[in-house]
């Protein structure tokens, strides 16, 4: 078994903002910019920084960040499971891929309560992702009534599980997980660092199983829920927490920043 200190090291922390339905393509690339502006080559170096905006403004993120070779990723917040076809409103990963995104969510906990979103389903969004070389952000986490009964490992696990049917090793080293306690996001109700641990290293005990020990130890796993500048030390202080995916934090370029710069938070 890797020494968990050394595995940790070798995965870089990646720090990630979910803009939700916030910021017109204008909004984005102002924030963008701002991100670009504040964040130097030492920031980069030592953290993988993405956004992820609405669909309306990939394009205009794509074109700064090209435009400019910013070091910030992008991705987007949904995919289809369908390739094409008559899928009203739907947005496929092959559209996704040819705007440059590397990165989209799946199985946010707001798609699963909002659209209905099943394991099934994001086990479908998941594989649509791989198959046009995007890395999936899978989104898992358990509802306030399943923490309050002790279950949150094993609900965690079981969306795990179902996400993750037919994915092949090879897939899932790319993958990226996001434990988002749902009791946590957007209520300021941040989940202590021990909670955080407890699912994250239990996810990475399951990847373990369900891939090789090798693939758990690169997969990232990232922790979601009420991130902010004073609170995201101890959670990166965690073994097997490699990053933040972040909601309202994120929409502030200073707030972010901040983020970014973990290490220098208290
Ligand atoms: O859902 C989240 C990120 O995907 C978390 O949102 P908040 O950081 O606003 O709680």
């Amino acid at each position: 078994m890797a020494n968990p200190a050394t595995a940790k090291t070798a995965r870089k922390p990646l720090i990630a903002g979910n803009w939700k339905l916030h910021n017109n393509h204008f909004e984005a690339i102002a924030l963008v910019q701002k991100l670009a502006f504040a964040l130097n080559d030492g920031d980069f170096d030592a953290v993988e920084v993405v956004v992820l905006p609405p669909f309306t403004s990939l394009r205009s993120v794509q074109t700064l960040v090209d435009g400019d070779k910013l070091k910030i990723g992008y991705g987007a917040q949904d995919v289809s499971q369908h390739e094409k076809g008559a899928y009203t409103g739907e947005i496929s990963g092959a559209m996704l891929a040819k705007l440059g995104c590397s990165y989209v969510l799946a199985g946010h906990s707001e798609r699963r309560q909002y659209h209905n979103e099943d394991d099934a389903v994001v086990n479908a969004k998941v594989r649509a992702a791989f198959a046009r070389d995007i890395t999936p952000i899978l989104c898992l986490g358990e509802g306030l009534e399943v923490r309050k009964a002790g279950e949150q490992v094993a609900h965690t696990l079981a969306q795990l599980d179902g996400a993750l049917k037919d994915v092949t090793e090879e897939q899932a080293r790319r993958l990226v997980v996001a434990y988002e306690p749902v009791w946590a996001i957007g209520t300021g109700e941040v989940a202590t660092p021990a909670d955080a641990q407890e699912v994250c290293a239990a996810l990475r005990a399951r990847l373990g199983e369900l891939y090789s020990p090798e693939t758990a130890q690169e997969t990232r796993i990232l922790y979601g829920g009420s991130v902010k500048s004073d609170n995201i030390a101890g959670i990166m202080a965690q073994g097997d927490v490699d990053g933040a995916l972040v909601g309202g934090a994120s929409l502030k370029a200073e707030e972010f920043v901040k983020l970014v710069r973990f290490g220098e938070q208290a």
